[in-house]
């Protein structure tokens, strides 16, 4: 079949074999074949782009060494093109700095040469194992980037997956603590379970006991049937408590009991009903400040802190500013049904020296707007209108008295400031609060003082 052929079948192989030695590949195919694989292959970087837009392949296999460019090429290709393709890579022996630097770009694994059959073999089938157990609801998102805090931050997530310690997620808006939340749940033996999120700032008090261990029929005005809470939907599974730091003192003595006890009694029962949940919980606060403080209950923090994952801001890790960014330009189009855009040098560079105060999702907002205004299919460093201001904007002071709330929400560069952030996010409240560096209750408590909601 030629390439031109393979282009135009409908039909996938299975696996996509990448080397430039014909031998070597035939040795390939026929292992591979003997295991009932259907093979396609490529000699070149190009030959091997071409072939993954047109096809679908369930594994990609490639040598590093190859007449027009390298391996490594083609994993960060998969990793922007094709997420959620395995790709492992091929090594001469005794070069395993190329091989972890494959591993740290998306590849799964690495075959040292000469290849040896029974290894390639079991790399296959892990491969191929691993995508079917794959759970269907890791929240369609990978954690992206190739820095080595990340690197280490997936190993820790996988660490993390398999025991049922309650783990704390601490970073700053938009560094994606509830990616890592759905990644430990997913990877772990609750995958099959659900997962329930949380956003604890967007409760209002007096809601909040119901929402999270259920109410009777009746119970209270408006409880017009019996609701499940909380607890018992994620029972099974993970109940992600988002934006931690946001619940009310009285309301952290009862969850704590939940905890303990694993069981809750929904409000108007008489009895208590078990429940078996897995807790993971974010913030971007300091919670042992606010222990220290007397706003969070010191022994619910001993709880649901036994272990902590820092996650760090984007500017601590500019190195992986090029991978989210062609990944989410690659969503964008697949999207938009186009092809996608690129950045431009100069347009790269810049956002390598954006400080980002709100992270990847600044970046993902930032694109976003690029790709509404660049005619082309390279974005220019005009398209990006790096506002030197949102690098400055300091999150709000969030636990101060109301003095202090009111006189940042009486201020006209703090309505301005709102009011454009609502302007960008389309008025989605959440996203805004969000992008500000404020909870929901804080972004509503300034519109309804402005008379705006
Ligand atoms: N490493 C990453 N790889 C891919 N996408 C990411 C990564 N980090 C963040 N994102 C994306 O950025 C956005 C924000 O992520 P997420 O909601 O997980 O952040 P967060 O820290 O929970 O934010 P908040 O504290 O405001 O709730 C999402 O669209 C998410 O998919």
């Amino acid at each position: 079949m030629t390439q031109e052929d393979r282009r135009n079948s409908p039909v996938a192989a299975d696996v996509l074999v990448i080397d430039d030695e014909e031998d070597i590949r035939e040795l390939i195919e026929l292992s591979l074949l003997r295991m009932g694989l259907a093979c396609d292959s490529a000699g070149s970087v190009a030959e091997a782009r071409a072939l993954l837009d047109a096809r679908r392949y369930r594994l990609c296999l490639t040598d590093m060494r190859l007449p027009d460019g390298d391996g490594l090429e083609l994993v960060e290709f998969i990793q922007t093109r094709h997420p959620g393709l395995p790709v492992a890579v091929i090594t001469a022996f005794g070069s395993i700095e190329t091989a972890i630097r494959a591993l740290k770009l998306g590849a799964f694994d690495f075959l040292t040469k000469p290849v040896e059959l029974k290894g390639l073999r079991e790399l296959v089938a892990n491969a191929l194992r691993s995508r079917e157990d794959a759970p269907a609801d890791s929240g369609g998102r990978q954690l992206l980037g190739c820095s080595t805090v990340l690197a280490q931050l997936r190993q820790q997530i996988e660490r993390l997956a398999r025991n049922q310690a309650p783990v704390f997620i601490h970073g700053e808006s938009g560094t994606g603590k509830e990616v890592i939340a759905r990644l430990i749940h997913s990877l772990g033996p609750r995958a099959k379970g659900p997962f329930v999120p949380v956003n604890c700032g967007a409760i209002s008090p007096e809601l909040m006991e119901s929402e999270f261990f259920g109410h009777k029929k009746g119970s209270f005005t408006g409880a017009a049937t019996d609701k499940q809470g909380l607890f018992q939907a994620a029972s099974g599974g993970t109940l992600f408590l988002d934006e931690v730091a946001e619940l009310p003192l009285a309301m952290q003595v009862k969850l704590l009991r939940a905890i303990q006890e694993r069981a809750v009694r929904p409000v108007g029962a008489h009895g208590e009903e078990a429940v078996d949940v897995r807790i993971l919980s974010a913030s971007h606060r300091d919670l042992a400040q606010l222990v220290a403080d007397g706003r969070f209950r010191q022994d619910l923090f001993f709880r649901i802190n036994v272990i902590t994952l820092r996650v760090p801001p984007l500017r601590e890790r500019p190195e992986d500013i090029p991978v989210l960014a062609a990944h989410i330009l690659a969503r964008l189009a697949e999207r938009e049904g186009v092809a996608p855009r690129r950045l431009s040098a100069a347009a790269l560079a810049s956002l390598r020296q954006h400080p980002f105060p709100g992270n990847v999702r600044e970046l993902e907002n930032m694109l976003e707007r690029a790709c509404a205004l660049c005619e082309g299919d390279e974005i220019g460093l005009a398209d990006i209108e790096l506002h030197p201001t949102e690098g400055l904007v300091r999150p709000l002071p969030r636990h101060d008295s109301e003095a202090v709330e009111d006189a940042a929400a009486d201020s006209d560069d703090e309505r301005i400031r709102v009011l454009r952030t609502l302007d960008e996010t389309r008025w989605n409240r959440s996203a805004a609060a969000r992008r500000l560096g404020m909870t929901l209750r804080q972004l509503r408590y300034r519109l309804h003082k402005w008379g705006m909601e």
